[in-house]
């Protein structure tokens, strides 16, 4: 029997790779390279896009909080950026696994020679069996912090970009909380996890919030966005707690976790 899901992007968010004091979660980086490197190994393919460089860049230049001015925060992407990937290069390296860094603009995906090249960069490192783990590359393009024009917006949306590119079989959104839920339950104590959704309608947007931490960036309306990107190019998409990354393997036997958008015409 073929493997189900073959080709998986996970994105990790702020939230996840960092505690409440700023610092690197070593433990969910950890697990997360364990995991992913696993499952790499059960024979899917893995790409991991990553957020973090800003908030990790931040702590590690002692910045009394998470920089407001453009050039701090592209400063402390070019640091933390650096952090997180010896990091990874190290979690990944105790699991026998080549990683490799790749930093997009959204010009590398607009323009169509560029971006076919990179889909060729990024076939070339699956084929060899090396993680490609990407993030936006915020010291070099502003647009992608702070713009209004921004492709990405963030990197929810840089994930289903890079699936739709790729062509993946499922994008995994990893945050701080289980699924999509029908309020922000950091806001309303009652609100209730909704397990699948079929069609992204302006009515799920009036049930998502912002960020739920000062870490985070987007909130709830990104992860939408980005779901909305991939379902409409046949890639289901599932958010959920990447606190426990162990549950990625129940995602790969296609039990029910967090919540899952269905891609469109299944
Ligand atoms: N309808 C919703 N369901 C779940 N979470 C929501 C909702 N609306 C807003 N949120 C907030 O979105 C946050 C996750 O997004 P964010 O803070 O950007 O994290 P990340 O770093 O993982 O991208 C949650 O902690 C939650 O407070
Ligand atoms: N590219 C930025 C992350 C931007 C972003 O989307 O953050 P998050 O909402 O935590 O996924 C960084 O690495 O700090």
């Amino acid at each position: 029997m073929g493997i189900k899901r073959k080709r998986i992007v996970v994105k990790v968010g702020t939230s996840t790779l960092t505690n409440e004091m700023g610092k690197s979660n070593l433990r969910t980086l950890d697990h997360l390279a364990r995991v992913l490197s696993d499952i790499q190994n059960m024979g899917h393919e893995v790409l991991l896009v990553s957020s973090g460089a800003i908030a990790v860049g931040a702590n590690k230049m002692h910045l009394p909080e998470k920089p407001s001015q453009m050039r701090m925060k592209q400063a402390a992407a070019a640091v933390g950026q650096c952090e997180n990937m010896f990091l990874y290069d190290k979690f990944f390296g105790e699991y026998d696994k080549t990683v490799a860094q790749i930093l997009l603009n959204a010009e590398d995906i607009e323009q169509e020679v560029k971006r076919e090249n990179l889909a060729n960069t990024f076939f070339a490192l699956l084929e060899q069996g090396i993680i490609p783990i990407v993030n936006e590359n915020d010291s070099v393009s502003y647009t992608e912090i702070e713009s209004e024009e921004k492709l990405f917006g963030d990197n929810d949306m840089l994930s289903a970009v890079v699936s739709v590119l790729c062509q993946a079989d499922l994008l995994v959104i990893l945050s701080d909380i289980e699924g999509f839920y029908d309020a922000d339950p950091r806001l309303f104590r009652n609100a209730r996890l909704i397990s699948r959704i079929e069609e992204i309608t302006k009515e799920t947007y009036d049930l998502a919030g912002g960020a739920g931490s000062r870490r985070g960036t987007g909130g709830m309306q990104t992860k939408l966005k980005a779901a909305e990107l991939a379902t409409a190019n046949g890639i289901d998409t599932i958010v959920t707690n990447g606190a426990h990354p162990e549950s990625l393997y129940d995602i790969m036997d296609e039990k029910k976790v967090g919540t899952l958008f269905v891609a469109r015409g299944k």
